[in-house]
Protein backbone atom coordinates (compact mmCIF):
# COMPACT_ATOMS: atom_id res chain seq x y z
CA UNK A 1 0.00 0.00 0.00
CA UNK A 2 1.18 3.75 -0.67
CA UNK A 3 1.00 4.29 2.75
CA UNK A 4 2.54 8.13 2.29
CA UNK A 5 -0.73 9.85 0.53
CA UNK A 6 -2.20 9.24 3.82
CA UNK A 7 1.17 11.02 6.12
CA UNK A 8 0.18 14.87 6.24
CA UNK A 9 3.65 16.91 6.01
CA UNK A 10 3.08 19.99 8.31
CA UNK A 11 5.79 22.14 7.86
CA UNK A 12 7.77 24.53 10.49
CA UNK A 13 5.99 22.33 13.47
CA UNK A 14 6.43 22.23 16.12
CA UNK A 15 9.79 24.36 15.48
CA UNK A 16 10.50 26.49 12.13
CA UNK A 17 12.72 24.00 9.83
CA UNK A 18 11.10 20.84 10.82
CA UNK A 19 8.60 19.31 8.53
CA UNK A 20 6.46 16.85 10.37
CA UNK A 21 4.89 13.67 9.54
CA UNK A 22 1.58 13.53 11.09
CA UNK A 23 0.17 9.99 11.43
CA UNK A 24 -3.04 10.67 12.77
CA UNK A 25 -4.12 11.07 9.16
CA UNK A 26 -2.58 7.33 8.67
CA UNK A 27 -5.02 6.43 12.07
CA UNK A 28 -8.27 7.79 10.49
CA UNK A 29 -8.18 5.66 7.52
CA UNK A 30 -9.18 2.22 9.13
CA UNK A 31 -7.65 0.29 5.63
CA UNK A 32 -4.52 2.02 5.80
CA UNK A 33 -3.93 1.80 9.64
CA UNK A 34 -4.55 -2.00 9.67
CA UNK A 35 -2.46 -2.82 6.81
CA UNK A 36 0.47 -1.11 8.53
CA UNK A 37 -0.09 -2.48 11.79
CA UNK A 38 -0.68 -6.00 10.17
CA UNK A 39 3.34 -5.51 7.92
CA UNK A 40 4.76 -4.92 11.13
CA UNK A 41 3.07 -8.07 12.69
CA UNK A 42 3.47 -10.38 9.75
CA UNK A 43 7.44 -8.99 10.04
CA UNK A 44 7.13 -9.99 14.01
CA UNK A 45 5.75 -13.48 13.57
CA UNK A 46 9.30 -14.92 12.48
CA UNK A 47 11.12 -13.48 15.35
CA UNK A 48 9.85 -14.88 17.99
CA UNK A 49 8.98 -12.17 20.10
CA UNK A 50 7.71 -12.24 23.77
CA UNK A 51 7.13 -8.66 24.80
CA UNK A 52 6.70 -5.34 22.90
CA UNK A 53 7.65 -2.23 23.87
CA UNK A 54 6.89 1.10 22.88
CA UNK A 55 7.72 5.00 23.72
CA UNK A 56 5.49 7.15 24.93
CA UNK A 57 2.91 8.77 23.13
CA UNK A 58 3.29 7.64 19.25
CA UNK A 59 4.86 4.33 20.24
CA UNK A 60 1.71 2.94 21.64
CA UNK A 61 -0.34 3.53 18.93
CA UNK A 62 1.73 1.06 16.71
CA UNK A 63 3.22 -1.17 19.20
CA UNK A 64 -0.39 -1.39 21.19
CA UNK A 65 -2.48 -3.44 18.56
CA UNK A 66 1.35 -5.09 16.88
CA UNK A 67 1.40 -6.54 20.87
CA UNK A 68 -2.79 -7.79 20.76
CA UNK A 69 -2.02 -9.69 16.89
CA UNK A 70 0.93 -11.45 18.38
CA UNK A 71 -1.14 -12.06 21.87
CA UNK A 72 2.11 -10.88 23.80
CA UNK A 73 2.46 -8.61 26.39
CA UNK A 74 2.74 -4.45 25.71
CA UNK A 75 5.56 -2.91 27.70
CA UNK A 76 5.12 0.80 28.03
CA UNK A 77 8.25 3.63 27.78
CA UNK A 78 7.34 6.89 29.19
CA UNK A 79 8.54 10.14 29.91
CA UNK A 80 10.00 10.68 33.47
CA UNK A 81 7.62 11.16 36.57
CA UNK A 82 4.33 8.79 34.45
CA UNK A 83 5.15 5.89 35.90
CA UNK A 84 4.17 4.94 39.61
CA UNK A 85 6.49 2.41 40.65
CA UNK A 86 10.14 2.08 40.52
CA UNK A 87 12.12 2.71 37.37
CA UNK A 88 15.41 2.65 35.42
CA UNK A 89 16.16 6.05 33.16
CA UNK A 90 17.95 7.14 30.74
CA UNK A 91 18.59 10.63 28.80
CA UNK A 92 18.09 11.37 24.96
CA UNK A 93 18.10 14.02 22.50
CA UNK A 94 15.51 14.48 19.67
CA UNK A 95 15.14 16.47 16.67
CA UNK A 96 12.99 19.10 18.57
CA UNK A 97 14.49 18.95 22.10
CA UNK A 98 15.29 17.05 25.10
CA UNK A 99 14.10 14.41 27.70
CA UNK A 100 13.99 11.87 29.66
CA UNK A 101 12.56 8.12 29.25
CA UNK A 102 11.71 5.48 32.09
CA UNK A 103 10.47 2.02 32.14
CA UNK A 104 8.99 0.44 35.11
CA UNK A 105 12.06 -2.06 36.77
CA UNK A 106 10.17 -5.23 36.30
CA UNK A 107 8.62 -5.02 32.92
CA UNK A 108 11.11 -7.10 31.17
CA UNK A 109 12.24 -10.81 32.57
CA UNK A 110 15.91 -11.66 31.48
CA UNK A 111 16.08 -13.02 27.65
CA UNK A 112 12.65 -12.16 26.87
CA UNK A 113 12.79 -11.17 22.79
CA UNK A 114 11.77 -7.87 22.30
CA UNK A 115 10.40 -5.76 19.93
CA UNK A 116 10.50 -2.28 20.05
CA UNK A 117 8.07 0.05 18.03
CA UNK A 118 7.24 3.02 17.04
CA UNK A 119 5.83 5.81 14.51
CA UNK A 120 9.20 7.31 13.48
CA UNK A 121 12.61 7.17 13.20
CA UNK A 122 14.50 10.62 13.48
CA UNK A 123 17.67 11.25 14.89
CA UNK A 124 17.45 7.44 16.52
CA UNK A 125 17.58 9.33 20.37
CA UNK A 126 14.22 8.12 21.49
CA UNK A 127 14.66 4.41 20.15
CA UNK A 128 18.70 4.48 21.44
CA UNK A 129 17.12 5.51 24.86
CA UNK A 130 14.64 2.70 24.63
CA UNK A 131 17.26 0.28 23.45
CA UNK A 132 19.00 1.00 26.63
CA UNK A 133 16.63 0.63 29.08
CA UNK A 134 15.13 -2.34 27.48
CA UNK A 135 19.07 -3.61 27.31
CA UNK A 136 19.69 -2.70 30.79
CA UNK A 137 16.31 -5.40 31.92
CA UNK A 138 18.12 -8.02 30.30
CA UNK A 139 16.40 -8.40 27.45
CA UNK A 140 17.00 -8.80 23.80
CA UNK A 141 15.94 -6.44 21.23
CA UNK A 142 14.93 -8.76 18.29
CA UNK A 143 13.84 -6.19 16.21
CA UNK A 144 12.72 -2.62 15.76
CA UNK A 145 10.11 -1.31 13.71
CA UNK A 146 8.88 2.16 12.52
CA UNK A 147 6.02 2.97 10.01
CA UNK A 148 8.20 6.28 8.94
CA UNK A 149 12.03 6.84 8.38
CA UNK A 150 13.42 10.41 8.24
CA UNK A 151 16.65 8.96 6.42
CA UNK A 152 17.82 12.68 6.36
CA UNK A 153 18.32 12.57 9.76
CA UNK A 154 20.57 9.09 9.87
CA UNK A 155 18.60 7.45 13.22
CA UNK A 156 19.31 4.14 11.09
CA UNK A 157 23.33 4.83 11.48
CA UNK A 158 22.76 4.05 15.48
CA UNK A 159 20.86 0.42 14.64
CA UNK A 160 23.55 -0.98 12.61
CA UNK A 161 23.51 -3.53 15.12
CA UNK A 162 19.72 -4.31 15.17
CA UNK A 163 17.26 -5.48 12.73
CA UNK A 164 15.10 -2.25 11.59
CA UNK A 165 11.64 -2.32 9.79
CA UNK A 166 10.34 0.94 8.22
CA UNK A 167 7.22 1.10 6.23
CA UNK A 168 7.95 4.85 4.84
CA UNK A 169 11.30 6.16 4.08
CA UNK A 170 11.31 10.21 3.85
O1 LIG B 1 14.37 9.58 16.39
P1 LIG B 1 14.10 10.74 17.29
O2 LIG B 1 14.84 11.98 16.93
O3 LIG B 1 14.24 10.39 18.73
O4 LIG B 1 12.58 11.16 17.07
C1 LIG B 1 11.52 10.26 16.98
C2 LIG B 1 10.58 10.37 18.13
O5 LIG B 1 9.99 11.68 18.20
C3 LIG B 1 8.58 11.55 18.33
O6 LIG B 1 8.19 11.46 19.66
P2 LIG B 1 8.03 12.70 20.66
O7 LIG B 1 9.16 12.68 21.63
O8 LIG B 1 7.77 13.95 19.89
O9 LIG B 1 6.79 12.29 21.55
P3 LIG B 1 5.26 11.88 21.33
O10 LIG B 1 5.26 10.52 20.69
O11 LIG B 1 4.76 11.83 22.73
O12 LIG B 1 4.61 12.91 20.46
C4 LIG B 1 8.29 10.25 17.63
O13 LIG B 1 7.05 9.69 18.03
C5 LIG B 1 9.45 9.38 18.01
O14 LIG B 1 9.26 8.75 19.27
N1 LIG C 1 9.72 15.41 11.65
C1 LIG C 1 9.02 14.72 12.55
N2 LIG C 1 7.72 14.44 12.34
C2 LIG C 1 7.00 13.74 13.24
N3 LIG C 1 7.51 13.28 14.39
C3 LIG C 1 8.80 13.51 14.63
N4 LIG C 1 9.60 13.16 15.67
C4 LIG C 1 10.83 13.67 15.44
N5 LIG C 1 10.87 14.32 14.28
C5 LIG C 1 9.61 14.24 13.75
Amino acid sequence: MDYKKYITVVEDWPKEGVKFKDITTLMDNGTAYKSAVDEIVEYSRTRDIDLVVGPEARGFIVGCPVSYALEVGFAPVRKEGKLPREVIKVDYGLEYGKNVLTIHKDAIKPGQRVLITDDLLATGGTIEATIKLVEELGGIVVGCAFLIELTYLHGREKLEAYDVLSLMSY
